[in-house]
């Protein structure tokens, strides 16, 4: 499988994003079928320090069982210690080039969510992108306001070989449209981790 294939169902979470244990929502949305995991540990409630990677280890451990891409969200001192297949930053997270120094052999993910930011980007250093909000989205207090699909397509008409994920407020229901857009895959948090048969919910994805 190649990266755009790994990147297809995208499932982004943390415990603070899970009304009931987070363990058996990963196991649910492995059997489900995702085909990648980013350990998303961050604001109102989240875990920190020996427990945030006390449970980063058990979700990484699950994911190495289902052959499932592991990622970390931002905290590049995590990397190692949970032997992440890559790490994902946003533009106001470390500089992707320094990043590109220090884990020359793990797998690089980027936001971007406007034309300004593409610009400013080492975008040559990175392996995928994640464009977003693609929909107006709740899960995160700082989010941008939604691009729409149209920035998919934007993203992929510059760049046509890089991996390429849509991201915020994407549900079974909209998923296929930010496919049909451009987008090699569908990163989700709520959507899948607040559903009542979170299964069923990554099988419509
Ligand atoms: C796949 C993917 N795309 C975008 C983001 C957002 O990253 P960032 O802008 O750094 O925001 P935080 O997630 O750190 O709050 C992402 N995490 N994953
Ligand atoms: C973590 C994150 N990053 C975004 C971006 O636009 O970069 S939107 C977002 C939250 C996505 O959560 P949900 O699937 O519940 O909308
Ligand atoms: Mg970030």
């Amino acid at each position: 499988m190649n990266l755009q294939e790994r990147l297809r169902k995208y499932l982004i979470m943390g415990s603070q994003n899970c009304q009931r244990d987070s363990v058996a929502i990963l196991e649910e949305a492995i059997a489900g079928g995702i085909t990648a995991f980013q350990f998303r540990e961050k604001g109102p409630n989240a875990l920190e320090g020996e427990e945030k990677l006390e449970l980063g280890l058990k979700l990484r451990q699950l994911c190495r069982k289902h052959h499932v891409l592991f990622i970390v969200n931002d905290d590049s001192v995590l990397v190692e210690p949970l032997e992440a297949d890559g790490i994902h930053v946003g533009q106001d997270d470390m500089d992707v080039e320094d990043l590109r120094s220090t884990f020359p052999n793990k797998i690089i993910g980027l936001s971007v969510s406007s034309e300004a930011e593409v610009r400013n980007s080492a975008i040559d250093v990175v392996d995928y992108l994640g464009a977003g909000p693609v929909f107006g989205t709740s899960t995160k207090v700082d989010a941008k306001a939604p691009v729409g699909v149209e920035w998919i397509t934007s993203v992929k008409a510059m760049f046509p070989d890089m991996p390429l994920v849509g991201i915020g407020g994407i549900t079974a229901q909209n998923s296929r449209s930010v496919l049909v857009a451009g987008a090699d895959g569908v990163s989700v948090i709520s959507a899948v981790t607040h559903a009542d048969d979170v299964r069923s919910v990554v099988e419509q994805l």
